[in-house]
């Protein structure tokens, strides 16, 4: 197996909160690789730590051998992490389309003075981030609303949208933030075969979800916090039966039933 992301030693405090505590874990690639735990666990401050929304207090994170930069989403999303977000971060104004041209951006060359003098290569690198992006909605499953203002879309489309668009930065690992969120069933079930499809593909996936059994269908690993410290971490039939966690859950110690 190899290793694509280490996680060693995180801690992040918010004043006399302590968000994260000594967190480590590796996921390797082409795993998809599920981060649970109940509420205010950490698992969105572990995604933000991660992708340099937020500077960890201690530990630091090894992406494909090298350790990443703290504080500087743009460096990490060149590295090669992606992410989605809990509560959907789309341009609304703009059509769906170029939601996913935007997050293409990042790989290309041509910079904003090619694009103003509108220099050959601009323009060629334009047309190939374009025939990306339509793409990319194709396999996501919503190309028929390339051309539709994006928050005129449904909520399970618009979660979609968010998984292309992060998908358009090229990532070899896909961080994705209660992608089910709001979704029917139908939908959810959609999800799943997507998600199986990228892995597929090659892309390593971080999961953080609260279906349970989206997370137990999918992952193949799972790691668990509470209160900021991983308490369990292994395949999905071995933590559902785990003591701790069941306790976490339940709020209290398992009772025989
Ligand atoms: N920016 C912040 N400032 C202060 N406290 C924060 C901040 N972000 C998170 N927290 C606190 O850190 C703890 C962990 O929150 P986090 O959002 O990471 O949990 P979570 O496991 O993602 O929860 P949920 O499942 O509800 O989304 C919570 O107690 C939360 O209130």
């Amino acid at each position: 197996m190899i290793k694509l992301l280490e996680a060693r030693g995180v801690g992040k405090r918010f004043g006399g909160l302590t968000a994260l505590s000594d967190v480590s874990l590796t996921i390797n690639k082409g795993e998809v690789y599920g981060l649970i735990g109940p509420n205010g666990a950490g698992k969105t401050t572990f995604f933000n730590v991660l992708t340099g929304a937020y500077i960890p207090d201690d530990g630091e994170f090894v992406f494909n051998g090298t350790e990443l930069p703290t504080g500087k989403p743009h460096l990490v999303v060149q590295q090669g992490i992606a992410r989605t977000f809990q509560n959907i971060r789309l341009f609304g104004q703009l059509t769906a389309l170029e939601n996913v041209m935007a997050g293409h951006h990042i790989r290309t060359k041509a910079g904003l003075w090619g694009i103003l003098i509108q220099s050959k290569h601009a323009i060629e690198e334009e047309r190939l981030t374009t025939e990306r992006a339509f793409e990319l909605l194709k396999y996501v499953g919503i190309e028929r609303f390339a051309h539709t203002i994006c928050k005129s879309l449904s909520y399970g489309d618009q979660r979609r949208l968010e998984i292309a668009r992060a998908l358009a930065s090229e990532p070899q690992l896909l961080a994705l933030d209660e992608p089910a969120a709001g979704m029917n069933a139908t939908e959810t079930g959609q999800l799943k075969v997507l998600i199986e499809q990228i892995r597929r593909d090659g892309i390593t996936v971080l999961l953080i979800e609260h279906d349970v059994k989206l997370v137990m269908g999918l992952c193949d690993r799972v790691a668990v916090l509470d209160f900021g410290k991983k308490i369990a971490e292994d395949v999905p039939a071995v933590v559902q039966k785990n003591d701790a966690v069941i306790s976490a859950y339940l709020g209290g110690p398992k009772h025989a039933h």
